[in-house]
């Protein structure tokens, strides 16, 4: 990395103390570096200790072990210094109910030191890039979750940080709000080159997004790369096939055929399937294998009669590395009440 990281984390480790004192090793030895303007999502079923770590890095948790620096200061040492350059989107609510949201964002401007000129033009530039307009006169209370989550944002902006976490920011929102969102969180980039680590479960949204995913179980890293990268890498292209042949015929078949287009090494599985046997292989660049092997096969005297070529989903992903499917692990039995969240740094509204 030629410029420093605007995240550098060491070891950075948290431990709680759980129900009956038992101890919760909420993260473990957190090492990373990330590169100023990227975005990166952090992602990992519940509990796995993403929020934790958000938390730490944003000076509201004090780490168990390790270091860590953000925008160049320690975490633990020049807390302040932290709080001034970053914005934080925790996962409740942070807008205020009653105030409109244009006095509401003015209000943070204040809390932050800024002039009042600097604060207006801050909140109108915002309320463009947020979609906000037809909102700013309206109480938050009245908004829905996807425009209140977009006020949040732009709490979290008015200073104009270098660096934005958002813990989950589309939770609970629904397809369309999800979509509409992340327009707006795209075009903040854009706009301000702000670099964005972000928590969450929604396994589509790391991968269409985030330029780098970094995957948490259990309180670790366990995968961090791009998100097509890790797919190629970690789960590969899967060809199935309907052959005309017996399961045993088939596998020979496909066997052969993909050794002869240099996509041989993983081994067929057959099952059978009504007239002829379903066999399903994995292969790298798919795209490229799927139309030689068809060939092959063809050559060979086979009957082809369905080919389906599935690319890999970061659940694979996930799935391969631990055993377990991330769709399924949307609850933590073991998980104990979490403190209370806190909703903002810098200043308190
Ligand atoms: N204040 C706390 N006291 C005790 N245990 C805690 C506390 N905060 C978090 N934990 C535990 O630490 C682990 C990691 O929690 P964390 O909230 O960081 O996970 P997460 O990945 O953000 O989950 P989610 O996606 O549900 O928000 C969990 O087992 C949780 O119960």
């Amino acid at each position: 990395m030629s410029t420093p990281p605007i995240i550098s984390a060491r070891g950075l480790s948290k431990s709680f103390r759980g129900p009956g004192g038992r101890t919760v090793d909420a993260v473990r030895d957190l090492t990373m570096d990330v590169a100023p303007g990227t975005l990166t999502a952090f992602l990992g079923p519940n509990g796995a200790g993403k929020s934790t770590s958000l938390r730490m890095l944003t000076t509201l948790l004090r780490p168990t072990g390790g270091t860590a620096t953000v925008c160049g200061f320690d975490v633990a040492r020049q807390p302040a210094q932290v709080r001034a350059r970053i914005g934080y989107i925790g996962q409740k609510n942070g807008a205020g109910q009653y105030q409109r949201v244009r006095d509401e964002l003015l209000s943070q401007g204040a809390l932050y030191g800024l002039s009042r000129a600097e604060t207006r033009r801050r909140v109108d530039e915002l309320v463009e890039a947020l979609g906000l307009g037809d909102l700013v006169r309206r109480p938050t209370l009245k908004l829905s979750g996807g425009q209140r989550r977009r006020v949040d944002i732009a709490l979290g902006l008015i200073p104009g940080p270098q660096l934005l976490f958002l813990d989950e920011p589309t939770t609970g929102l629904d397809p369309q709000s999800r979509a509409h969102l992340w327009e707006h969180i795209l075009e903040l980039r854009r706009r301000y080159g702000t670099t964005l680590f972000l928590t969450t479960h929604y396994l589509d949204e790391a991968d269409q997004f985030a330029e780098r995913v970094m995957v948490v179980d259990r309180g670790q890293i366990i995968a961090d790369d791009t998100a097509s990268r890790l797919k190629t890498d970690l789960a590969g292209d899967r060809i199935s096939l309907t052959l005309g042949d017996d399961p045993a015929a088939a596998v020979v078949a496909v066997r052969r055929a993909a050794g002869a287009v240099g996509a041989g090494g993983a081994e067929p599985e057959a099952v059978p399937a009504g007239e002829g046997t379903h066999v399903v292989v994995a292969v790298e660049h798919g795209e490229r294998v799927l139309p030689a092997l068809l060939r092959e096969l063809d050559r060979d005297g086979h009957t082809v009669l369905t080919a389906e070529l599935a690319r890999p989903t970061l659940d694979d992903v996930f799935l391969r590395l631990t055993g377990r499917s991330l769709r399924e692990e949307r609850t933590d039995p073991s998980r104990t009440d979490p403190a209370p969240e806190a909703t903002s740094v810098g200043a308190p509204r």
